[in-house]
């Protein structure tokens, strides 16, 4: 089956919301800060970012469909808040229309309910929309990496994934490192299921088929982590880098930009160990995966690949881990070994 349909909308959609998210962080305000019960920020650029994604997919798909997505309109719809939906509202009839792409005013009532047919809860049935409208949306309010992640799922599998990651440099962070000099930024990647991963601009000029890195030796490969101490542990990550006799130091980067570049070869290994307790939600890794599969390897820490049939969470033993074929077997062990060093004494 093919999704070539499918892959323009959320090319498009996900291109729009960059566009949006690009725009607010450059006039970002203090006051754009809210905080949810979880105490994430979350910005009038998250909330932005999933009522175009959905208002594009309906346009564009004009059938029905199920979207599992990060954010809803529950803070939105209390007393007070109106102000801020309104802003959101006019931020998205502004990035739906200014470069002609739609012809459309939408109400602070459509925003709210696009933001709501988010509220898929997924499954091994069918076909399901995934989305992270802003992720890593602490490098976002820095100033730093994130990306507008957005994938489908077939049956519990993830068919089709694009990540848009507005501020990751065109060119390879071997090179420049994060913040590009000439500030040639602005990546989007994407992949269909069994057709390898590209990446193009997000300005539009055309796509690059990419790979990961095929590096063998350990020695030579680089890894990637969370920015965020609090998302995943940098002591285990060290140590598992040390027993695989990797010498560089960890690239800490946040978002699934992590992914993006991974795809293309920037650097071999990305290790996530988040906190005890931390549940892994779907919508951070769907896309991320799909475009790591041209050459790579994403599993748990027990080596089990990650399962996306389950509904909004991913069940998987401590941690996730991503490298190509060759490498797979001795990240492994690194890991085993690093875990049972680190594991209180009975
Ligand atoms: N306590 C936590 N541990 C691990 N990940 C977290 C935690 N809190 C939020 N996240 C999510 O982790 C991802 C970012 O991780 P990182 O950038 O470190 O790779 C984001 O999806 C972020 O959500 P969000 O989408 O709200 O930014
Ligand atoms: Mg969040
Ligand atoms: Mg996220
Ligand atoms: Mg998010």
């Amino acid at each position: 089956m093919s999704y070539h349909k499918e892959l323009a909308a959320a090319k498009k959609a996900a291109s729009l919301a960059a566009r949006l998210c690009q725009n607010v962080q450059k006039a970002l305000l203090q006051s754009d800060v809210q905080s949810k019960t979880d105490k994430t920020p979350v910005t009038v650029a998250d909330y932005g970012s999933q009522a175009l994604v959905s208002f594009v997919l309906q346009q564009e798909l004009r059938a029905e469909f199920s979207l599992v997505a990060e954010e809803d309109s529950k803070d939105l719809r209390k007393d007070g808040a109106q102000e801020i939906v309104e802003r959101i509202t006019k931020l998205v009839n502004y990035s739906l229309t200014s470069d002609g792409s739609y012809n459309v005013t939408l109400s602070t009532e459509d925003v709210l309910k696009a933001i709501d047919s988010g509220r898929s809860e997924g499954g091994s049935q069918g076909q399901h929309w995934v989305l992270d409208p802003i992720d890593g949306t602490k490098g976002f309010l820095r100033g730093d990496q994130y990306a507008i992640a957005l994938a489908l799922l077939d049956g519990g599998k993830v068919v089709l994934g694009v990540l848009a990651c507005p501020n990751l440099p065109l060119t390879s962070l071997k090179d420049a490192g994060q913040h590009s000099p000439n500030n040639e930024v602005g990546c989007l990647f994407f992949a269909e299921v069994g057709g390898g991963t590209y990446m193009q601009p997000l300005d539009g000029s055309s796509a690059v088929k990419v790979q990961v890195s095929a590096v063998e030796n350990p020695e030579e490969a680089s890894f990637f982590e969370s920015y965020e101490a609090a998302h995943s542990m940098h002591d285990l990550t060290s140590l598992i880098a040390q027993k695989l006799g990797v010498k560089a130091p960890p690239v800490r980067i946040d978002s699934q930009a992590k992914y993006g570049a991974l795809s293309r070869g920037d650097g071999a290994i990305y290790l996530r160990f988040p906190h005890k307790g931390y549940r892994e939600k779907i919508w951070d890794h769907a896309a991320g995966c799909i475009v790591v599969t041209a050459g790579g390897v994403v599993t748990d820490a027990a080596g089990q690949p990650l399962d996306f049939s389950k509904g909004k969470h991913l069940d998987v033993d401590t941690g996730i881990i991503v490298t190509n074929q060759k490498l797979m077997p001795l990240l492994l062990n690194a890991v085993k070994e690093s875990l049972k060093e680190k594991a209180p004494s009975s």
